[in-house]
């Protein structure tokens, strides 16, 4: 539910220029958040600026249903952290988003456009990009060819635009141009010319944020970002993607690790078995006893706490009275008809 107008309209805009402009005085993550502030803890509820709906989306691998999302908003502007335990279909759905995957139903939007049946490269032309692990065939290109693949609306690829190559010139100048900008911001510019294999795992990481930059997006899917990335390049890593929602990007991100969750996220979605089980403010989420069976088993072997045992205690005596009761019914019920018998 819209909580106070005023903090989404920046981020909200969609405008760079205005969304940079206002951060000069309110710092985006407060922007996101107070956006955010008053909605409640519920699984589904409506955002005040959502620039992603999803609306009963289902995918099922045979007999398995990897997912069945009924309705979830994304916060425009804001970093969503998508978590859950392994195999909770959070992939499946990044897959399905993008066009990567099709659903056995559903619908969702890209503001307010309807995304579903639509190849991946334009879902991507329209904004919203995902981060892959780069494939072999990929290894076996530079970084800035890499970088150069991840160039979208390229006029060269149009009818009239090749009939024009000083067009598709200077567009390919300016795409090495604006490469070269984002691999010097990601501190990857002097292995331009390496072969992207033998870049380290969180060098891997930087290019593929990089290159998801090269098509301009409004809303970046970033699949488990700080995996297999040594903890020096993790705080890197972090910061440019705090960095996206300072440039009016909408984030949405996997990762297992709680602390960086903690960390970036404005909202945070948790996932178990295809479902979305809860959905909040990161504080909210270690509270939440859905995400805590989620994640541990409803019957786990870890000792109880004090609050826990109480609750099994009391649980523990009602079904005791509820037996009892029960048997006295029984008895009761036993006796009366030994008496109607006799
Ligand atoms: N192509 C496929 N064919 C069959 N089953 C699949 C396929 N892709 C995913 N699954 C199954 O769908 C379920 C959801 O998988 P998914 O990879 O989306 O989970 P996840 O939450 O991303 O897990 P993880 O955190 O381990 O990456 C799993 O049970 C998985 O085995």
């Amino acid at each position: 539910m819209p909580a106070d107008p005023t903090p989404t309209e920046p981020a909200g805009s969609g405008a760079h220029a205005a969304s940079l402009g206002q951060a000069a005085h309110h710092p985006p993550r407060r922007l996101a958040q107070a956006a955010l502030r008053d909605v409640s803890w519920e699984v589904g509820v409506a955002k005040p600026d959502p620039i992603v709906v999803v609306d009963g989306v289902t995918r099922q691998f045979g007999g398995l249903t990897a997912v069945a999302v009924d309705h979830l908003e994304i916060q425009r502007g804001g970093i969503t952290g998508l978590i859950g335990p392994n195999g909770a279909g959070k992939t499946t759905l990044f897959n399905l988003l993008t066009g990567f995957d099709q659903p056995n139903t559903g619908n969702w939007t890209f503001d307010g456009r309807s995304l579903a049946d639509l190849a991946p490269h334009k879902v991507a032309r329209l904004g919203v990009v995902r981060t892959f692990q780069l494939t072999k065939a990929l290894s076996r290109l530079t970084v800035m060819q890499n970088m150069l693949l991840g160039a979208q609306g390229q006029k060269g690829e149009s009818f009239f635009g090749a009939l024009w190559p000083g067009t598709w010139r200077s567009q390919e100048r300016s795409n090495t141009e604006k490469a070269m900008d984002l691999l010097a911001r990601f501190k990857l510019d002097a292995k331009k010319d390496d072969f992207a294999g033998t870049l380290s795992g969180g060098q891997r990481k930087l290019l593929e944020m990089a290159r998801a930059l090269m098509s301009n997006p409004k809303v970046v899917m970033l699949d488990e970002p700080m995996a297999g990335v040594n903890p020096a390049l993790t705080q890197s890593l972090l910061g440019h993607v705090k960095d996206l929602r300072e440039e009016g990007m909408t984030v949405i991100f996997v990762e297992h690790d709680m602390d960086v969750v903690r960390d970036i996220s404005d909202w945070v979605v948790v996932m178990a078995a295809g479902r979305v089980i809860a959905e909040g403010p990161p504080e909210s989420i270690s509270q939440n006893q859905a995400v805590v069976d989620a994640y541990l088993g409803a019957h786990h072997d870890a000792p109880l706490t004090v609050e826990e045992e109480d609750r099994v205690l009391a649980e523990a005596s009602q079904a005791i009275a509820r037996e009892e009761h029960t048997e006295g019914a029984i008895l009761d019920s036993t006796t009366r008809q030994e008496g109607n018998d006799r």
